[in-house]
Parts: structure tokens; C-alpha cells; sequence
């Protein structure tokens, strides 16, 4: 793939298959049509038939079959020395099992008669090796007089006759105890020649049955840095199965599992059976930073996706950001900020766009976007916090006024209510694609300061937070992308609510899986993805969960985002400012503009209390987030199980618990009928217990404040 290729959204497991897709499609010339359909008629037999070996249904299947064929003679010597081996051990025990009487022995030992069948057993031994001895010495006199008779070559013929029986005696069979060895050799990389080896593994790795196997779909290839083979499953198995349980794979081949790429092969050629394996020749991710391909580029465009790094296959993963927002999470000095900036760059490298900059850390990181951001924030004194809330809430009415706007666009400027390139780009509309991108979120989601939102209070933390979700939420159709970093992701900082409608997720390395499910979302290490794997030194390297929205279908892939330091940012931020006055699109903070637009503070309060109840945004989280979720229901239902609440609120559950007793939340039993009509006793939390603590929360507020 070229730096500057189509964007590539979603690895594509293999390109055999669509090469194999296209073959089919390219029809040279157009023959009779009767011609054609008896052609077609004896095509269609010969790939259908049964009697017609796989082999010579297709070019691909034969240079497979002769490649396997060229493979099996490459190994035959190797393979036969193995089986004489093999066959040897197993003669040589079988042997001495046998002159031992050790089945006669083991069975008198188990009836407890070994002493009185003692002398037997003797008698029996001795008579053994005589036959042994016996047998030996005719065979060396049979041996010699055949020297004698014909030379050598009778030496060739007794020598190539007893290996070929203990070949035959050795050859691997399933299930035949004392032929295996107990220490097998390193499994790593022999599979790539032996197909039963990735079995075994598979079975090893609790992914297959003792009686099941896998189907070769393509044979092990060498593929960019590491090897690449297709399986199918049995009819049973599942594909997300194998993801979900890649750590014990990647054991099972001796591999590190930051190795093993494993992904299900979708779309045309694919099926939930079929899986994709690709194992790195060494750690994909421990390799020198990459360049940002939009240094190369005069401008972007916002609505092409962005490139954001690249695979440990080394493919191009590219960022969707119109109609979604995107959370980035890790511990300190992972990459956060360099790969927050890798999408601010190429929103800054379109004129278009508009930019909200606010960065809580208050450093340097962010100081060159000044030049060109429409509103730019940095710090975390109080000022910087309410500077904050200020622009979030022009940018909430402007997101209204967008809305009013675009219900007067005529049909064929506006089909469908949602923002369209044309419109974004039109400076008479006023309805640039506008990033908001807060680095250090938590830093202004935490702020504690009182404050009176529309007559109830509240804090300026919350009414941030609240702004934030609504622009999440109602945001991208009117062209707003939410970029939120942070390194403190749990439910205290990030408000479920919030949370819940971030559409992409970035999780650098972090420290435990609850951490990396709070940024990935709920049950997202059972689904084999756990951001607290990755190795502290691989820096920028994070796992990506983009928005379903985008039309992205896997699920998550781990990335190793491209590398820009402070001087090419900079330089970014220099072109994106000439790009802009070139534009005539410089506009507020970066054309010296600081004067905030006169907003309506009732208007935007009723805009954010609309699905809000009453007082909500006063309420700290999980209450705020279980109040919203319950309506009407927190009056008019006695009970709610924590299945229900931990399921609607994509919480984890026992931090969920250990919350909401922080508020004297204690889940208890009540007994519900299910929906088969039967009664079963379930946890949960009784909404008389909730109604007090939504009460004590607000009246600690008020005594707090008084
Ligand atoms: N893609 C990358 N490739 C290689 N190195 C990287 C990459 N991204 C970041 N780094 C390195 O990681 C270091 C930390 O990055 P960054 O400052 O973005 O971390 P952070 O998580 O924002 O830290 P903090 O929380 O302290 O602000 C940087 O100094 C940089 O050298």
C-alpha cells in the first residue's frame, strides 16, 4: 500500500481471496451464447462435481496442489528418519513391555495375587528372552547367509526392509500414547510446514476437540513480516472464539501474543468459521517511529478519513472523524497527546475546519495550534475552566442555531437533515466541520466550583460535562467532532452518559483491563482486548475501537499510531494557518477574535435539560447516570436489578456496586417474575433507597454550599 493510497479503514485479512474474486469477474471477449452456456453448463459441472479432484478445479487450487505436493518431497527424508526414529523408541519399549510380561505382571498386581504368580511370572520372563535371544540369532544368521549368497545388496535389502517397518511402526498416529515425545521441540514457526502442529495448538489452546480439526483454506505464506495462514473451523466453532481466546493460541505457538494477529474473515469469502492468522517474525510494534504521511500533503480534506498508523501487519489504519467523536485514554507518557494531535492535524490541514483547542496540562504540547484554532484554551486555573465552559456553551447554541439553519435548506442543498460537504464548505451557511479537542479533559470535568445552572446547582465541572455530551450526542450531524483525551477514564471523570455516546475509542496502554474496558467499553478483554497488555515501551501504540458508525467491521485493532514531534506539529500548525488565510477562513482566536458571541444561557440550559430530568447535572455519577436512565420509572417501579442497570449503563459491576454504596446504595434481593412466567429471587437496588440518596445528594450540595 502507498503512503498516499485509498484510505484502509478496516485490515483486510487476505488479498488471495479477492484476487480469486476478480479472476472470476474479468470475461474476455463474448463467445455464441450457446456456445457460452454449454462452455458454462461444463464449468459449472466440472467445479461442482465431486469425481473432479479439488486440485484441477481452478489455477489456484492446482499451484496449491503443487506446491503441497514439492513440499511433502522436500520433507519425505526428513519425515522418514523421524518415523524410523519414532519407530524404533516404540519397538524398543514395545519390546521390553513384552519380555517383561508387563500385562500379565500389571494384572496380577491389580487382583493382589503378584506373589503367587511370582514363579509364573519368572518362568515366563526367562521363556521371553529365549524367544528374544532366539529370534535375534536366527535373524543374524538369516542376514549373514543372505551376505554370503548376494553381497551387499542383501545387507541394503534387510537394512531398507526393518527401517520401512519401523517407519510404518512409527508414523504418527492420533491418539497413540509413548509416540510423542514429552518435551516437543519449540513450536514456533513448524507449524508453518506442519499443519498438524497448528492443530495440535489449537486444540492445545482449548479451541478445538480431541476429534476435531481444522481446514487448510490457504496454506502457510510468508507474508510483509511475518506468516499468514486461513482456517476454517468445524461447523461448531466460531471465529470470535479464537480472538477471544488469542492469549492461549499465542501459547500454544510459543509466540508473544502481541504477535498474533487473529481476525475473522468477512464479507465475500469469508464466514464465522473462518479465521485469518498472521504470526510476526518478531515484536511488530518495537520498530523506529513512523512519519506522519500528511507532512507530505499541501492540505487535507476533514471528510477523508485520516491516516492514524498503521497495523502490526503494517497496513494503513485509517480515522474516520466526521459523524463520530473519539475518546483517547491511557496512563501518563504513553503517546496521548501525540496521538490526539495525529487527527488534529489533519483537521487543521483543512481550512474548512474549525477548531475548539483546549488543553488542561496547561504545557507546550498544544501552544502551536493557537495559530490557527478558532477558540484556544490552556491551563487549569479557574479562568481556563470557565473559558472552557464559555466556548462549549457559544458552541452548544451554535450547534441550535445550525439546527434552525439547516431546516430551511431546501431539499436538493440538504437532503437529510444532516450536514453535507457542500454545506460544510460553504462560508455564506456558516456550518464549517468544527473539531472540539480537550486534551486533560478530566482536568475541567473534575473542576469542583459551585455553580448555578438555569436556578439549580450544579458544578462547573458537571455543566462541562453536560455540554460535552450534548455536543457528543447532537453534535455530529450538524458537523461537530468531540476529540477527548484523558488520562484518568473511569466513571467519576468521564460520566457514563458521556462516555456512552463517544462513538470511536483509543486505549493506549493502561493499568488493569477494568481500566481498558472503562475506555473500550464493557467486556471488551473477554472479547480479546486488553489495552493493559501492551508493553510500556511501546509508545503510541493503543488499541482502536472505531465507530460502527463509520462502517468499520472489526471490532478493534491494535495500532501503532504515526509519530509526529513538537517541529513537524508545528509546522503543521503554520501550514494550516496560511491554508486558512489563503481561505479567508481565519476566524476568532487565531485572527486575534477573543470576543465571544452573545448566547442565550436559558435557551442553552433548556436545550441541555431537554432528556435530562430536573436537577440531574447537580447529581454526581453513577446516580446521575441511573437517575437519567430511569425517567419516570424512579417513581413508579419499587425495584431495579443491577443486571438491568449495569447493562444500560455499560458500567462495570463491581466498581458499579462499590459507587452506588459510596451514596448507602446497598443492592438487595427481591424476588421478579422472569419472562417464562416464573419467580426468581434477583440483586438490585430498591428505587425508595435511590429516591433517598438522589435527596442526600442534593440537600450535601446545599448544606455544602451554605
Ligand atoms: N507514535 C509514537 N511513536 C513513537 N514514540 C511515541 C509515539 N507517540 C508518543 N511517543 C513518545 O511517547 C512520549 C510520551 O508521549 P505523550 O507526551 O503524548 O504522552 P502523554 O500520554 O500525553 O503523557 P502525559 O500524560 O504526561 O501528557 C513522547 O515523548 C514520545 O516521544
Amino acid at each position: 500500500m502507498t503512503e498516499q493510497g485509498e484510505p484502509l479503514p478496516i485490515p483486510r485479512p487476505s488479498s488471495e481471496v479477492e484476487s480469486a474474486v476478480f479472476e472470476a469477474e474479468i470475461v474476455d471477449g463474448a463467445p455464441s451464447s450457446q456456445g457460452r452456456s454449454r462452455w458454462q453448463r461444463f464449468m459449472n459441472w466440472w467445479q461442482r462435481s465431486p469425481r473432479v479432484p479439488a486440485a484441477v478445479k481452478s489455477w489456484k487450487a492446482a499451484k496449491l496442489a503443487v506446491l503441497d505436493f514439492l513440499a511433502f518431497v522436500v520433507r519425505l527424508p526428513w519425515r522418514f528418519i523421524g518415523a524410523v526414529g519414532r519407530g524404533t523408541v516404540a519397538a524398543v519399549r514395545a519390546w521390553r513391555q513384552w519380555v517383561r510380561v508387563h500385562d500379565y505382571r500389571d494384572a496380577a498386581e491389580q487382583s493382589e495375587k503378584l506373589a503367587d504368580k511370582f514363579v509364573e511370572i519368572r518362568e515366563l520372563t526367562l521363556f521371553r528372552w529365549k524367544v528374544t535371544g532366539a529370534v535375534a540369532l536366527a535373524s543374524a544368521a538369516l542376514t549373514v547367509v543372505a551376505y554370503v549368497l548376494y553381497g551387499v545388496p542383501a545387507l541394503w535389502a534387510v537394512g531398507g526392509l526393518v527401517s520401512a517397518a519401523l517407519a510404518i511402526f512409527g508414523r504418527r498416529k492420533e491418539g497413540s500414547p509413548g509416540r510423542k515425545p514429552v518435551l516437543s521441540g519449540p513450536r514456533n514457526l513448524t507449524w508453518t510446514m506442519d499443519p498438524n502442529i497448528l492443530v495440535e495448538a489449537f486444540r492445545d489452546a482449548k479451541l478445538l476437540g480431541k476429534d476435531e480439526s481444522l481446514r487448510l483454506v490457504e496454506r502457510a505464506a510468508h507474508d510483509g513480516s511475518g506468516w499468514a495462514v486461513t482456517v476454517d473451523l468445524p461447523a461448531t466453532r466460531k471465529a470470535a472464539d479464537v480472538i477471544k481466546h488469542r492469549e492461549a493460541l499465542a501459547s500454544a505457538l510459543a509466540v508473544d501474543e502481541l504477535q498474533l494477529l487473529v481476525e475473522r474473515v468477512r464479507g465475500r469469502g469469508g464466514h464465522a468459521g473462518r479465521v485469518f492468522l498472521w504470526v510476526a517474525d518478531d515484536d511488530p510494534y518495537a520498530r523506529p517511529p513512523m512519519r506522519f504521511p500528511l507532512l507530505d500533503v499541501e492540505q487535507w480534506d476533514a471528510w477523508r478519513a485520516i491516516p492514524f498508523g498503521r497495523d502490526a501487519r503494517n497496513r494503513r489504519i485509517d480515522l474516520q472523524l466526521v459523524w463520530t467523536s473519539l475518546l483517547v485514554g491511557a496512563i501518563p507518557r504513553q503517546g496521548k497527546t501525540f496521538s490526539t494531535r495525529i487527527p488534529a492535524a489533519g483537521l487543521i490541514l483543512d481550512p474548512h475546519a474549525r477548531l475548539y483547542v483546549f488543553d488542561g496540562k496547561g504545557g507546550k504540547d498544544w501552544d502551536a495550534a493557537e495559530a490557527v484554532a478558532h477558540r484556544f484554551v490552556c491551563g487549569d486555573e479557574i479562568e481556563h475552566v470557565e473559558a472552557v465552559r464559555d466556548h462549549l456553551v457559544e458552541l452548544v447554541a451554535e450547534v441550535q442555531a445550525r439546527y434552525t439553519r439547516m431546516a430551511t435548506l431546501d431539499d436538493d442543498t440538504c437532503p437529510e437533515s444532516k450536514i453535507t460537504p457542500v454545506i460544510s464548505r460553504d462560508t455564506d451557511l456558516g456550518m464549517p466541520i468544527t473539531a472540539v479537542i480537550i486534551d486533560e479533559v478530566q482536568v475541567y470535568l473534575e473542576n469542583s466550583t459551585r455553580e448555578d445552572v438555569g436556578g439549580k446547582k450544579s458544578t462547573i465541572g458537571a455543566y462541562i460535562a453536560d455540554l460535552l455530551t450534548y455536543l457528543t450526542r447532537k453534535g455530529p450531524a450538524v458537523g461537530i467532532v468531540v476529540i477527548l483525551a484523558t488520562q484518568r477514564p473511569d466513571s467519576n471523570t468521564i460520566p457514563s452518559r458521556l462516555r456512552a455516546v463517544l462513538g470511536s475509542r483509543f486505549a493506549l496502554r493502561v493499568m488493569d483491563w477494568r481500566d481498558s474496558n472503562i475506555v473500550l467499553g464493557e467486556q471488551m478483554n473477554t472479547r480479546g482486548f486488553d489495552a493493559s497488555a501492551l508493553l510500556p515501551s511501546h509508545k503510541g501504540v493503543g488499541i482502536l475501537r472505531p465507530d460502527s458508525e463509520t462502517g468499520a467491521d472489526a471490532l478493534a485493532l491494535t495500532v501503532r499510531t504515526f509519530f509526529m514531534p513538537n517541529p513537524e506539529w508545528r509546522a503543521v500548525c503554520e501550514r494550516g494557518r496560511a491554508l486558512r488565510e489563503a481561505a479567508g477562513t481565519l476566524t476568532g482566536h487565531a485572527a486575534g477574535d477573543d470576543d465571544q458571541r452573545a448566547v442565550d444561557p436559558a435557551a442553552v440550559v433548556k436545550a441541555l435539560g431537554a432528556g435530562v430530568p430536573e436537577g440531574l447535572a447537580a447529581l454526581p455519577e453513577p446516580l446521575a447516570a441511573v437517575v437519567d436512565y430511569l425517567g419516570d420509572d424512579l417513581q413508579d417501579r419499587d425495584f431495579v436489578p443491577t443486571a438491568e442497570l449495569v447493562d444500560a449503563l455499560d458500567v462495570e459491576p463491581t466498581m458499579f456496586g462499590r459507587q452506588m454504596g459510596e451514596f448507602g446504595c446497598q443492592p438487595r434481593r427481591a424476588r421478579m417474575p422472569s419472562d417464562d412466567g416464573t419467580v426468581r429471587q434477583v440483586r438490585g437496588y430498591y428505587t425508595a433507597d435511590l429516591r433517598a440518596a438522589v435527596e442526600e445528594a442534593r440537600g450535601g450540595e446545599e448544606t455544602d454550599d451554605e
